[in-house]
């Protein structure tokens, strides 16, 4: 998608239309502040591409109800997703608010005293509560002086928390989630659900066989110069690294089994992302069908067990699809959920579009205790590992940036693609050893990624679970990676999916609630999958779900970075119980 298709953000400057003083004295101040908000958006925010977020501002201030109307034109005209209006002074409230009930709103009412902005605020805020279009507003802490260009540190988080959301919620809608395949095993997130797509987040749901990545392969239908280069690439990226076979000597595949399986799974990945994004060159070879793909922003692989009981499994596929690279160089990364489990996936792509970063998709395995680590490795853990922590593998289909192999500041990190250099996808591969499958859960073979996360990244947790009588629900809980001594992790690793990539977890706890120790958060996690996104994001995660309907039913974020629409507050005096009656009275979005 070109930058110029993504939807935009739309700022209204709201004035008070009253002529002969009033109204000409404030033209310019309101115009500016509206600048100052379009020039924070372009400067810090991001689209999936790397190109700045663009802006478009109303032609005139609004007075009133005709340049409400004629703004709102525009917008529609400018693929606006989201608005945000701003004031410095005293305005009309019904008459001047953005009353298109679809689209993420939030008002920025100075804080002044030479004019009544946070009057206005407050009357707009009251007008849309008592028409049902949940708006969030923006009150700075500090009195500013008329006509200050500066936008206040906490007036900043708040507008780019909103913008974040809304820019979210936005690039989601009309997108489809791919699902390939069906239900693996009985996994609740893998019975993908259309009607939670389509009314909370605006997707359509495609299903494609699995048989169809067979036809594909038989068929040769793929870029076939395309495939030399990514078996060039593979062979010297990838097989160069390929681990010692641990299955029993009378499953191990031979070695030319093995060699077709490198090939089987190049050609697979190829396939998975054309079905998921389309590829002009199918076009090129007659196959304009499946040049066009399926509008994908998100899919998944049901792989187990019907497909690999009998063919390679999806994880070399699903490590490098979720990979900020591969190739073809650095590139953004294809949000992929393993055993189709779309609840993840689509905890991956909130994840994903809130920082652009790729995202590790993990089993939630096991909550090793202190007492527990230290009886078999013999090691007292100590630091950060006081309270344990919580492994989290799954069958070798995690992003390679899970390595944490690219760094900011010096410390282990997962970018954005364009911050990421080419000396960083080398350590990343480097950092990854690819094991024959282990067969008794895989009787076809293929690759699965092997590496342990360096520790010290900040991280979130997510996961959206479905429970019937309330619909979707998400669960938040930020930590940090950890790192275990040497002979620790052996001891671990050895007990369990040695072949899998690992990464230990430590929540932030609080003592109390979901949140009194490790143990409790891994008590209390509502599936056997977690979305992991680099950095301490659950407050922009809180702010997105709200403008979804999906309430939060466990998270460890501070109460005062919490950003929800005003009306929540009205729906009782505890923002997490709140939180539930405000997402029932709204509803989804998009029913
Ligand atoms: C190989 C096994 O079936 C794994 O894939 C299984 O433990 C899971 O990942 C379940 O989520
Ligand atoms: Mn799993």
């Amino acid at each position: 998608m070109k930058s110029n298709h993504y939807p935009k953000i739309g700022i209204r400057p709201i004035i008070d239309g009253r002529r002969k003083g009033i109204r000409e004295s404030l033209e310019d101040t309101t115009m500016n502040m509206a600048k100052n908000v379009a020039k924070l958006y372009s400067e810090n925010l991001f689209y999936p591409d790397g190109q700045p977020v663009e802006c478009v501002i109303a032609d005139t201030c609004i007075g009133g109800v005709k340049e409400a109307a004629d703004c709102a034109e525009k917008f529609k005209l400018e693929n606006v997703g989201l608005t945000v209006s701003v004031t410095p002074c005293w305005c009309y409230g019904s008459e001047t608010i953005d009353m298109d009930p679809m689209i993420p709103k939030a008002i920025w009412g100075f804080n002044g005293t030479e004019r009544p902005g946070a009057v206005y605020l407050a009357a707009a805020l009251a007008a849309h509560n008592q028409k049902g279009l949940p708006t969030f507003g923006i009150y700075g802490r500090d009195v500013q002086d008329m006509g200050d260009p500066q936008i206040p540190a906490d007036v900043k988080e708040k507008l780019l928390r909103f913008a974040k959301g809304g820019l979210a919620v936005a690039l989601m809608k009309g997108k489809s989630y791919l699902a390939i395949g069906t239900v693996s095993m009985g996994i609740a997130g893998s019975i993908v659900d259309a009607d939670f797509l389509q009314e909370y987040l605006g997707m359509r749901t495609e299903y494609v066989d699995c048989s169809e990545i067979l036809r594909r392969v038989e068929q040769e239908i793929y870029d076939k110069d395309e495939y030399q280069k990514a078996f060039g690439w593979t062979k010297e990226k990838c097989v160069v690294n390929e681990g010692e076979d641990y299955n029993p000597e009378h499953l191990k595949r031979n070695r030319e089994q093995k060699d077709k399986d490198w090939e089987f799974v190049v050609k697979m990945t190829m396939i998975m992302r054309d079905l998921m994004k389309g590829n002009p060159v199918l076009g090129k070879m007659g196959y304009g069908e499946e040049a066009m793909g399926h509008n994908a922003i998100a899919g998944g692989f049901q792989g187990q067990r019907q497909w690999t009981d009998f063919m390679p499994n999806g994880d070399f596929s699903e490590a490098i699809l979720n990979s900020s690279f591969d190739w073809n160089g650095i590139r953004a990364p294809h949000i992929f959920a393993t055993e189709n489990d779309h609840l993840n996936g689509i905890s991956m792509l909130f994840g994903n579009l809130l920082t652009n970063t790729a995202q590790i998709f993990a089993d939630v395995r096991t909550y090793w205790s202190p007492d527990a680590i230290e009886r078999v490795t013999g090691w007292k853990p100590e630091g950060l590992l006081v309270d344990g922590a919580i492994h989290l593998i799954n069958s070798g289909s995690c992003t390679l940036d899970g390595t944490g192999k690219q760094s900011k500041d010096g410390k282990p990190a997962m970018k954005p693609f364009w911050e990421i250099d080419n000396s960083e996808v080398d350590k990343m591969l480097d950092a990854t050893h690819w094991y024959p499958s282990s067969l008794e859960y895989f009787r076809g073979g293929g690759y699965s990624s092997k590496f342990l996360s360096e520790g010290g990244m900040p991280v979130t947790m997510c996961r959206l679970n479905i429970v019937k009588g309330i619909g979707p629900v998400l669960q938040i809980a930020e930590g940090v990676t950890v790192g275990l001594p040497d002979h620790v992790f052996n001891t671990i690793d050895k007990r369990t999916d040695k072949t899998w990539p690992s990464t230990f977890f430590v929540p932030r706890v609080t003592g109390k609630g979901r949140f009194k120790d490790v143990y409790s958060v891994m008590n209390y996690w509502g599936s056997n999958h977690g979305a992991i996104s680099y950095g301490h994001i659950g407050a922009d995660l809180i702010s997105l779900a709200s403008m979804l309907s999906i309430p939060v039913s466990m998270h460890n974020i501070d109460e005062d970075k919490i950003f929800r629409p005003a009306s929540w507050a009205a729906f009782g005096p505890e923002n997490d119980n709140a939180d539930y009656r405000a997402c029932a009275a709204y509803g989804p979005l998009y029913k």
